[in-house]
């Protein structure tokens, strides 16, 4: 409670000023009082600075723990006066010389350390304003819209004077009043406003319980002669009003007295703990303190356009307003905080703790929205915070996503990565490698996907839909590695199928049998058996499904018989076919049966055994022309579709044509053996006998015995041994003996190939009959069995 003093300065202060001074902090210049300001000015314009004003105030964020007050009374009766004491405003007061009003229009102050708005009204009955009662009503409904507490301020000799000033202003009040509470809606049902009259000048010797006895007659009256309407006519004054009365003594007569009733009476404003506390929570006019400028702007304009002052809607249309303000102040701030992850979102990035983050700046929006707008009316609060929870929803909605998609692709990522490391462990089971990334990638999907969950059960928040397609999209991702597995797996069996049949393959299509292809395809079926089993315990490994390993199978019985097919092609290619054949032929022409090598003789049946070695051989072309085995039981059919492009081909392994091609080959390259053979006794006849060496001795003895007993002979023999001696001094022995055998050597050459020309052409024509005769013979062989082989 301000002492006297401080209650005295400011009255000198208040007298002083007549023009605001600049706000300062929490609305208390230096000197301790609040700025007073100007609220509806001379001209009964609004000025609209009363909201930074409340705010200077300090009383902006008030809430509802403010209270509103307001004087009423005549011109100059010492309201401004009685304000300042009681409250430590700074209203100004009359300068006592000039005698004039000094209050124009309606002015506001914040009261000195309280929550009390103090509302200084313009004077009626003045003279400066005639008869003009328009403001007087104005200002009677712009106060009782907003004010708890009316003080009505009267001296004490207008006390009874019901025709008096007084008595037109309180008419206009009740009748204000009426209209805009007659109705008692539910909300303005507890509503009720107190007259506070302050007697002022009061002498003593009318008692106050007679003067508030008289005013109550008079009021009393007034509200009878009011004209109500008619479903308002058995209303009481007292359904809307309280009266409270209090008398101050004159201000200069009895100054002590004046300053401590003063003191008394304003501690029924401070002191809430009296019974007399004035401002009782049934008057409060339920206005937020951050929506009171906006809501007495609405009033004074509906005021001044004459309109139907309807209090609930302007109370609506007020929550409307501030309810939009502080959603939108609520929203800033979070579109702040939700802007700040969009991008990282946007660029693919999982936010830890994303979740945590969303639902703290929504719970921060809401609980802001919810301090300052749940003051407000409930049902406009209530949609507003609706939209704003809608606002707030779609706009982490998209971070939601956002991050849902990022998970979903980082939990395949992971799918992916943990996979290519499990197949690099040695001895791996696909299957298993696949369950473990499945779990740890949905896992790590769903517990990203539950932390961003801003509201549980909540259709926005929903996120199983999301998982169901990850998970298929991992399954599809699984299943094309489980075929590129079962590929590379079918690709190695082939691999090793191919080595496993190579040299077998190899042996059994080298060594000609009849049983040539009943070993050749027992070979096949047992290694393709095994490749298939090793597939199928490997598959069960993949979790394969029957249809792959159909598929597979078919894969790879395809290319092991393709395998085959290249295997047999090799090996009966044609330089190899005819290597074989060949072969084959010598074994049985130029070898007896101790395989001992043949020498011709002249009497030897070399046609008979070219003939029989040729046929024999001739039949094996048939045999290898088509893979058809003994046993029917090995009989195997190849696949016919065509399986990744290549044709697998089937158990002919030569043509009718090429059948008859390679045997004109191989007949040609008997005939050359034919024609060796033969050769070969011939040269065993071209030698000369022995017997003719000794029948040359026998018939030359004479000759040879006539030279040597031939003194002729001798010297001659003699010379030609001298000559000889010489040449073997002179070391011309060599050269002479190379001369000599060169000449022997071209002799004994010549003589041989004319002896070759004589004994050939007979045997060439010979053997170029039989070729012919063997080539009827072959066409009939070809299609024969190889039994006689
Ligand atoms: N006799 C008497 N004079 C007073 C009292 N209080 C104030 N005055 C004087 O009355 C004059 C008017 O005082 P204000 O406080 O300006 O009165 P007001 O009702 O606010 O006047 P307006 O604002 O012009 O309507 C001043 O000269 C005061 O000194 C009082 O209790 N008794």
């Amino acid at each position: 409670m301000p002492t006297p003093e401080i209650l005295a300065s400011n009255d000198a202060l208040s007298a002083n000023t007549s023009s605001p001074s600049k706000p300062t902090l929490n609305g208390h210049p230096p000197n301790g009082t609040s700025d007073r300001s100007q609220i509806i000015n001379d001209e009964k314009q609004f000025i609209p600075n009363l909201n930074d004003q409340i705010a200077a105030w300090g009383l902006r964020d008030a809430g509802f723990d403010y209270n509103l007050v307001a004087v009423f009374g005549s011109q100059s009766t010492g309201k401004s006066t009685l304000l300042n004491r009681l409250f430590g405003t700074n209203f100004d007061v009359m300068d006592e010389s000039k005698r004039q009003q000094t209050t124009k229009g309606i002015w506001m102050c914040r009261g000195r350390d309280m929550n009390v708005l103090v509302m200084d009204v313009e004077g009626t009955d003045g003279r400066e304003r005639g008869e003009d009662q328009d403001f007087e009503r104005k200002s009677a409904l712009f106060s009782l819209a907003s004010s708890e507490v009316l003080i009505v301020n009267l001296w004490e000799h207008q006390v009874g004077l019901y025709q008096g000033a007084n008595m037109g202003l309180l008419k206009t009040v009740f009748e204000v009043n009426l209209g805009l509470f007659g109705k008692k809606t539910q909300e303005s049902a507890s509503q009720r406003t107190l007259l506070l009259f302050v007697i002022r000048d009061h002498i003593g010797t009318t008692p106050l319980a007679n003067l508030q006895a008289t005013v109550t007659s008079d009021l009393q009256r007034i509200w009878d002669t009011l004209s109500k309407p008619a479903e308002l006519q058995d209303r009481k004054l007292t359904d809307y009003f309280d009266l409270s009365f209090t008398a101050l003594p004159h201000k200069i007569l009895a100054a002590e007295r004046f300053e401590s009733d003063i003191r008394a009476l304003r501690g029924r404003f401070t002191d809430k703990s009296r019974d007399d506390f004035v401002f009782k929570p049934a008057y409060h006019k339920r206005i937020p303190a951050d929506g009171v400028a906006f809501y007495m702007e609405g009033i004074w304009e509906q005021v001044q356009t004459n309109k139907d002052l309807d209090l609930p809607t302007q109370q609506e249309l007020l929550a409307q307003f501030r309810c939009d303000e502080i959603s939108a102040g609520a929203l800033a701030e979070f579109n702040e905080q939700a802007k700040s992850q969009k991008r990282p979102i946007e660029a693919g990035q999982v936010i830890s703790g994303l979740g945590e983050m969303m639902r703290s700046w929504r719970s921060q929006a809401l609980s802001r929205y919810d301090r300052d707008a749940s003051r407000y009316h409930q049902a406009v609060y209530k949609r507003k915070r609706a939209d704003l929870v809608g606002t707030l929803d779609s706009t982490l909605s998209p971070l939601f996503v956002g991050q849902l998609k990022n998970l979903h692709k980082a939990a395949l990522v992971s799918f992916k990565a943990e996979i290519v490391a499990g197949l690099k462990v040695d001895g791996y089971n696909f299957a298993d490698v696949v369950s473990k990334a499945r779990a740890s990638a949905e896992a790590l999907f769903s517990d990203g996907a539950r932390e961003i969950v801003v509201v549980e059960d909540d259709a926005t928040w929903q996120w199983e839909e999301e998982l169901r397609l990850l998970r298929e999209e991992i399954r599809s991702v699984a299943d094309q590695l489980r075929k590129d597995e079962t590929k590379k797996m079918v690709n190695t069996i082939e691999r090793k199928f191919k080595t496993q049949i190579a040299e077998p393959v190899e042996v059994q299509l080298g060594s000609p049998t009849p049983e040539i292809w009943d070993n050749v395809l027992r070979t096949f079926k047992e290694t393709l058996a095994r490749s298939e089993a090793s597939y199928l315990t490997k598959a069960r490994s993949f979790d394969c499904t029957e249809e792959e390993n159909d598929e597979a199978l078919t894969t790879l019985r395809h290319r092991a018989w393709a395998a085959l097919r290249v295997k047999i092609d090799e090996q009966t290619a044609d330089a190899a076919i005819l290597t074989k054949l060949r072969t084959y032929f010598e074994e049985r022409f130029r070898y007896d049966e101790q395989g001992v090598p043949r020498v011709w003789k002249p009497d030897d049946d070399i046609d008979g055994a070219f003939k029989k070695a040729k046929d024999v051989t001739l039949e094996l072309i048939s045999l290898y022309a088509k893979i058809e085995p003994q046993d029917p039981e090995l009989a195997y059919t190849p696949p016919e579709d065509v399986v990744e492009g290549t044709e697998a081909p089937g158990l002919v392994v030569f043509s009718e044509t090429k059948v008859l091609e390679l045997g004109a080959r191989f007949r040609r390259e008997a005939d050359a053996h034919y024609v060796e053979a033969k050769r070969s006794t011939v040269a065993s006849i071209a030698q000369i006998p022995y017997w003719i060496y000794g029948a040359l001795v026998v018939l030359g003895w004479n000759e040879a015995m006539m030279i040597l007993f031939n003194p002729l002979y001798v010297a001659l023999l003699l010379v030609l041994a001298g000559g000889a001696w010489i040449i073997v001094q002179l070391n011309l022995a060599g050269p002479l003996m190379h001369v000599g055998s060169s000449i022997a050597f071209e002799v004994k050459r010549q003589a041989e190939s004319r002896l070759r020309e004589h004994f050939a052409e007979p045997l060439r024509a010979q053997a170029h009959a039989t070729a012919i005769e063997d080539e009827d013979d072959t066409r009939e062989v070809r299609h024969r069995k190889p039994e006689a082989l």
